[in-house]
């Protein structure tokens, strides 16, 4: 039983349910300082109190064009809330959320520069996927044509005289990005875009939003599953409690935020680890090789090469977007069944 206030937001929602898509049939777009000036989403101190609960808390940072930022944090962070105050369903406390300097509300043709899926069972379940999008098109002035073209590019074409119900979660997922794709919109806000679709499902939707991305459209895309984000985003913004923890690059994020680890196997394992905890490192035993914390290859390989002790194998472990984002978010969790340990976090298929 969801909780009422899901319903209460479902009812506030435009009558093309949770999907708010642009339209204006326009070409695909190129890169330009137009569509750059026109589509950067900028939060100004954003906050949202419900009651006593302060779901977004004096949030400021840009999503900027031309990149994908994967939109991170542990349930009830305020990821939904935010995107939902940037798509005027939902009205600040305080602060501001534009697109291209604009609220939503105030966009001349706010449905042209946006494309958002928030909830893929929104759709009305007795349409069909094609009369769906129809219907949307021809309530955003979208010609008729962009339907066909969005269906092909979801590979929904074949069920797209099929009813919504009979859908599975993927397919719908697929209509809700049909959705949002029909105008053509520079900005993509996207919640859990990847939920339910199978791994050739997802590994579509990788290559669609970062082609959309390279075109120089704006990219906001949430998710849980950070192997498929650590792939998918250029840039990461990190919600807690509903307050910015990070605006960095995905690269940079990993590395601010896993200390380094070095992987070595020797003929010589005895030595070579009594001489590493003389040193001050810690040393754990994997598979027949050393994982030593906190250093680099580098040196691992110095420290050796000094002691005269033989390496078979020197290598720096890659840190995972996993590791970096539970040491990030560890406190910052609304709701957690137990402290988190990596062997209690649940893995990606
Ligand atoms: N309409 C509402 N009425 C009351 N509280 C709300 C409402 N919407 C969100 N909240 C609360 O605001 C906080 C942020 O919720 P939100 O759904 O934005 O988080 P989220 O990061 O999207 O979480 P999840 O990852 O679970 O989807 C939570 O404490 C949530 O219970």
């Amino acid at each position: 039983m969801p909780p009422s206030w899901q319903s209460a937001r479902s009812r506030r929602l435009p009558r093309t349910g949770e999907t708010v898509s642009s339209g204006g049939g326009r070409p695909a777009r190129a890169p330009s300082g137009h569509a750059d000036a026109m589509s950067s989403i900028d939060l100004e101190d954003l906050t949202k109190e419900y009651g006593s609960t302060r779901a977004v808390d004096r949030l400021t940072c840009t999503v900027e064009p031309g990149r994908v930022t994967g939109f991170l944090g542990p349930n009830g962070a305020g990821k939904s809330t935010t995107m939902r105050l940037v798509l005027g369903l939902d009205h600040p406390t305080s602060g501001t959320a534009t697109i291209g300097g604009r609220p939503y509300a105030t966009l001349r043709e706010p449905l042209r520069t946006v494309g958002a899926l928030l909830d893929a069972q929104a759709a009305h379940g007795s349409r069909t996927a094609r009369d769906h999008l129809r219907f949307l098109a021809v309530s955003n002035r979208i010609p008729a044509r962009r339907v066909d073209e969005v269906l092909e590019e979801t590979g929904l074409a074949a069920v797209a005289r099929r009813r919504i119900r009979t859908f599975s979660l993927g397919m719908r997922q697929r209509l809700g990005i049909a959705a949002a794709l029909l105008g053509d919109p520079p900005v993509l806000i996207l919640d859990e875009p990847v939920n339910g679709l199978d791994p050739e499902g997802i590994v579509w939707i990788r290559d669609l939003l970062r082609r959309l991305a390279r075109e120089g459209r704006t990219v906001l895309v949430s998710s849980h599953l950070m192997n498929e984000t650590a792939v998918l985003a250029d840039h990461l913004v990190v919600l807690g409690r509903g307050r910015l923890l990070a605006d960095v690059p995905t690269q940079d994020f990993i590395e601010q935020h896993s200390p380094p680890r070095a992987r070595v196997r020797t003929d010589d394992p005895a030595r070579l680890r009594a001489t590493l905890l003389a040193e001050g490192y810690t040393v754990q035993e994997d598979d027949g090789r050393w994982v030593v914390k906190g250093a680099r290859a580098g040196e691992v390989g110095a420290v050796a090469a000094r002691e005269g002790i033989p390496l078979l194998e020197l290598t720096d472990e890659r840190a995972s977007l996993e590791q970096a984002y539970f040491a990030l978010t560890a406190d910052e969790a609304e709701y957690t069944a137990a402290a988190p340990a990596s062997s209690t976090v649940p893995q990606e298929a």
